[in-house]
């Protein structure tokens, strides 16, 4: 039930309105994409797009490389589920499920049977004979989703579809598209305004706005390596550090931070996540490179004049939530570099408060920096 989808230079208009523009992206076989982006970005209309619901103004949607831009959305063989689960009232729970094989003219025992067996796959298989008003939120949309597998799709879409969920049956319902994707591997779009919802469930996020794909990359790379601030901060991201690359480096106020290769040289802003960066006790993190003074720290590399895993500073806010907290740190320029306040994310509550004076450092990881 698994096939490829692309989308080839989709635009789509709505009067002036210019709300896809020249989008081009390709979801292989069995792999799930998120469409990552604010409300309004144009999320959903590609997904109706891709559904056949909605006739693309330019552009053309390809299945297993085929296309099917003029095919209506009962042809298109695609599996839909929304963020309300649109289950039929007088219908029982089974009968939901079964609705589409017996409009495709499927004998009634035929379609329960096999209606049963997606209903088993989303664990409600004994909950056959229920009216939907007699499910919780949770069970409805489960309901839904077998009702979307049970048309055996070639390509499964799937609109904001647990966002009405508190948390727990969020966690349950990704625990279950796992499993799906492990049983039947299907291909999925998912469109989503959480990104943490698109980092747990898929493979790649393409990150929109305003119509465009701004970047479409592996999970991790899109988080470590956005393409731009606008990117880093649709995927949270809360740091961007202005300084200079040369010989190899970053240099900021947060210290001489190693860049990949074939970094461009000169001006360039660095986005360090707040996961990756750490505080550290500030005799250790003390920054040498600007001050002219040699590192004291065990673990600073007494044969690189440059090398300095840290930098200090003064914190400025304390923010805990929960298991976590978030520590805003105002980092001390060197000479002709202005102040940059950088966010860093810590386990528990950490014993500090503003004013207290504290040390950075960007633990195991290359610099990622676009040019400025
Ligand atoms: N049928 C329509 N006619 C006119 N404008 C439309 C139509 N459908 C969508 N739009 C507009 O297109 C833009 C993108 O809408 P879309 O629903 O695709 O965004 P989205 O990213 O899915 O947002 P949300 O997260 O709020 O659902 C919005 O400005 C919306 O008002």
């Amino acid at each position: 039930m698994s096939s490829s989808l692309s989308f080839e230079s989709i635009s789509q208009r709505f009067g002036t309105e210019q709300v896809l523009d020249d989008i081009t992206l390709t979801v292989p076989e069995s792999s799930c994409v998120a469409l990552l982006g604010a409300s309004g970005s144009g999320k959903s209309t590609l997904l109706r797009i891709a559904a056949g619901l909605l006739d693309p103004t330019a552009g053309t949607v390809l299945i297993d490389g085929e296309d099917v831009t003029a095919l209506d959305a009962e042809h298109r063989e695609s599996g839909l589920m929304f963020q309300r689960p649109l289950l039929f009232p007088h219908l029982s729970v089974v009968d939901n499920v079964a609705f589409a094989a017996r409009m495709a003219g499927r004998p009634k025992a035929e379609a329960r049977r096999q209606a049963r067996e997606y209903l088993e796959l989303v664990q409600l298989g004994e909950f056959a004979r229920r009216m939907p008003g007699e499910l919780s939120g949770g069970q409805e949309q489960r309901v839904a989703l077998a009702r979307a597998l049970a048309r055996q799709p070639r390509i499964l879409l799937l609109d904001e579809p647990f966002s009405s969920l508190d948390l727990r049956l969020r966690e349950d319902m990704y625990d279950l598209i796992d499993s799906i994707r492990e049983q039947l591997r299907p291909t999925i779009v998912l469109v989503t305004h959480d990104r943490r919802e698109a980092a747990v469930l898929a493979d790649t996020i393409a990150v929109l706005d305003h119509g465009r794909i701004l970047q479409h990359a592996p999970v991790a790379q899109i988080h470590h390596q956005p393409a731009s601030p606008a990117v880093n901060r649709i995927l949270g991201g809360l740091n961007e550090v202005p300084g200079v690359v040369r010989a190899g480096a970053h240099h900021s106020p947060l210290g001489r931070i190693p860049v990949p290769q074939d970094t461009p040289e000169g001006r360039g802003l660095l986005m360090p996540r707040q996961e990756s960066l750490q505080l550290t006790t500030e005799a250790a993190a003390t920054r040498h490179e600007t001050h002219g003074t040699r590192a004291t720290a065990s673990w600073n590399d007494p044969n690189d004049a440059d090398a300095h895993p840290g930098a200090r500073g003064t914190v400025t806010q304390v923010r805990p939530s929960g298991a976590h907290s978030l520590v805003r740190v105002e980092l001390e320029p060197g000479p002709g570099e202005a102040p940059v306040t950088v966010a860093i994310e810590v386990t528990g509550t950490p014993a500090l408060r503003p004013g207290d004076a504290a040390g950075v450092a960007l633990g195991g990881v290359v610099g990622w920096v676009v040019p400025l």
